[in-house]
């Protein structure tokens, strides 16, 4: 399997950069906001507008104590103080959990959407993205929707409101310093905005970056041993060397943007808070009379617009935090959908097909299949295999006979004709998968215990669990009756006992009536050959058995051989009859 990621290498021209933006906006505008995200967002608002009645209380107890002395209205003042600062931490921390329990089943489904869409990918399909890069979206670029969802969204509610209402308060005071928010406060969208342009396109390559080098490097770990083996180590450290370099060149491509977004924004910021306090500063001095709407502002008026024009940039500020957040976040959650958007390549027997309980019959009739745009593997093939029949297809290297055995079990779906199983074309059926077994030409150890191999974590008494390793000549296996581990990808133990305990796996199914295996018996020496040959029959015992080899041995015990490649041309198989 080629698993390096393309993206990696491919060079996004500035066309589909735009493309992809414009798309991108789309989706951002038809993405509804999740209710409670929504709820948690206004309690976070409305939590940051009760510092209004607080600066109020504190500016007006400092006028107060400065023009009438100390009095006993004071405590009043700083139980005001107290309990509005009690209950705005209250409301900011309920809205605070309400976002963040929102982000997580909202990232959570996106997740679940993605695996299915994983899971129901074909085997064969040469498209799927690798196991690393996968990996990378699912476990580390997901979870950069949570602080996405769980802070850019209230920040946004929050900037759209706060700052206008502690302007309409700052106004009702003084229309200078109201003047001076409003001129600080749209540059900073507006550099923003130019800023941010490119923000979340550099934030989806630096991402795709990592998929990449993790799908790179897990591919390469995986086949360490054959590079060693055949000298090409350097180059595969050159190539590696080549990844991280782009993956370092485009953090820092986002980290600059970052940067950059906070130092604007503090600036303007700081800008603003600045003239509105040499503004009050004049007033209180008497050299700017003017801005009061005719009156002089009084000690307590004017602290209070000190104290409302941070809490004016405080929502611009927070915005500028999350910047990034939105970035990554809109890239994890485009990731995932992309994941997601594929279609299912499976197929599985429609529901009527499991309700018998006799082993079911298998056919293919008229089938025309080819991979992508290459040529016909199959062209107007039929065949009938009997309900508990025992065939082997024989032929050649590259015949088709594994694209045969797929498109049996529902992997891929044929262009032209049909897969009956006992009569009942393929569907969507996913319970009446589980009469199938389909046993691949490379079955995926994992590493554990034999018995966990046998079982996949499906529920099995663990006397079955033995029972089945015994039939499989499995009993001595690391993990069956010890403690004993297989390593990754089945190490520690022979290709023969590899192969033996994919054929447990079916065996420890009651259900499975359809058997389906990939030359079983490849690459073995006789005598395991024919181990192999007697665990399978065991196991086909009265359920119909399609067996795709090269063995001769394996395929004169079966009830029928045959020889895909001395097939005349529009010759069909339907029944022994036709043999
Ligand atoms: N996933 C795939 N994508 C594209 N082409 C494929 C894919 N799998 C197989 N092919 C092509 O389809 C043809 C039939 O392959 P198939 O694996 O069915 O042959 P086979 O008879 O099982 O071969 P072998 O005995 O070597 O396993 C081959 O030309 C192969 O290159």
């Amino acid at each position: 399997m080629n698993s390096v990621a393309p993206q990696t290498e491919r060079q996004l021209t500035a066309n589909d950069e735009e493309k992809r933006d414009h798309k991108r906006a789309h989706q951002r505008k038809h993405r509804a906001v999740p209710a409670p995200l929504r709820a948690g967002a206004m309690l976070q608002t409305l939590a940051a507008l009760l510092w209004l009645p607080q600066a109020a209380f504190l500016a007006f107890a400092i006028g107060r104590l400065a023009n009438h002395g100390f009095d006993q209205s004071i405590y009043l003042y700083a139980a005001a103080i107290f309990l509005i600062g009690v209950l705005r931490s209250l409301i900011e921390r309920k809205g605070a959990a309400l976002c963040f329990d929102a982000a997580r089943s909202e990232l959570t489904q996106l997740r679940q959407k993605a695996i299915t869409a994983l899971a129901m990918r074909s085997p064969l399909d040469a498209t799927r993205p690798s196991s690393g890069e996968a990996a990378s979206i699912l476990a580390e670029q997901a979870e950069m929707v949570v602080p996405y969802l769980s802070r850019f969204v209230p920040v946004k509610m929050r900037v759209m409101l706060v700052p206008l209402i502690i302007a309409a308060v700052v106004f009702y005071y003084s229309w200078v310093a109201s003047l001076v928010l409003f001129i600080a406060a749209p540059l900073i969208p507006v550099f923003m905005a130019l800023i941010g342009w490119r923000a979340q396109a550099a934030s989806e390559r630096q991402l795709a970056a990592v998929g990449g080098m993790n799908g790179f490097l897990l591919d390469r770990l995986r086949g360490l041993a054959t590079i060693r083996s055949f000298g090409a180590v350097d180059a595969t450290a050159i190539r590696l060397r080549e990844n991280a370099e782009t993956l370092r060149r485009r953090t820092m491509a986002v980290l600059k943007i970052a940067f950059l977004s906070s130092a604007v924004l503090e600036l303007f910021s700081a800008l603003g808070v600045a003239m509105v306090a040499v503004y009050i500063g004049f007033h209180l001095l008497g050299q700017l009379q003017f801005g009061a709407w005719g009156a002089k502002l009084d000690l307590g008026e004017a602290l209070f617009i000190l104290l409302l024009a941070p809490a004016f940039f405080e929502p611009l500020r927070d915005l500028s935090t999350v910047w990034h957040d939105r970035a990554s976040g809109e890239a994890g959650i485009a990731a995932l959908e992309n994941l997601a958007k594929h279609s299912a390549s499976i197929i599985a027997p429609a529901a009527g097909s499991s309700a018998s309980d006799a082993a079911p019959d298998v056919t293919f009739a008229n089938v025309t299949f080819r991979f992508g745009e290459g040529n016909a593997v199959f062209s107007d093939f039929s065949l009938h295999v009997e309900a508990g029949e025992h065939v082997a297809l024989l032929a050649p290297s590259a015949y088709g006979k594994s694209t045969l055995l797929a498109l049996a079990a529902g992997l891929i779906a044929p262009e032209r004709g049909a897969v009956l199983i006992a009569g009942h074309a393929l569907g969507d059926d996913h319970a009446a998968r589980e009469r199938m077994v389909w046993i691949g030409q490379k079955p995926h150890i994992f590493s554990g215990s034999a018995r966990f191999n046998i079982t996949l974590g499906r529920k099995a008494a663990a006397k079955q669990v033995e029972e089945t390793a015994e039939h499989m000549a499995l009993g001595h296996v690391k993990g069956v009756t010890d403690n004993g581990l297989i390593g990754e990808s089945g190490t520690g133990i022979s290709g023969g006992e590899a192969m033996r305990l994919a054929l447990a796996r079916g065996a420890i199914n009651e259900k499975a009536d359809i058997i389906l295996a990939d030359e079983p018996t490849a690459h073995l020496d006789q005598w395991t050959a024919g181990q192999i040959t007697d665990s399978l029959l065991k196991f086909a015992e009265g359920k119909t058995l399609i067996v795709a080899t090269h063995d001769e041995g394996l395929a004169q015990r079966m009830n029928r051989v045959i020889r895909l490649d001395r097939l005349e041309k529009g010759q069909n198989l339907t029944g022994r009859a036709a043999e």
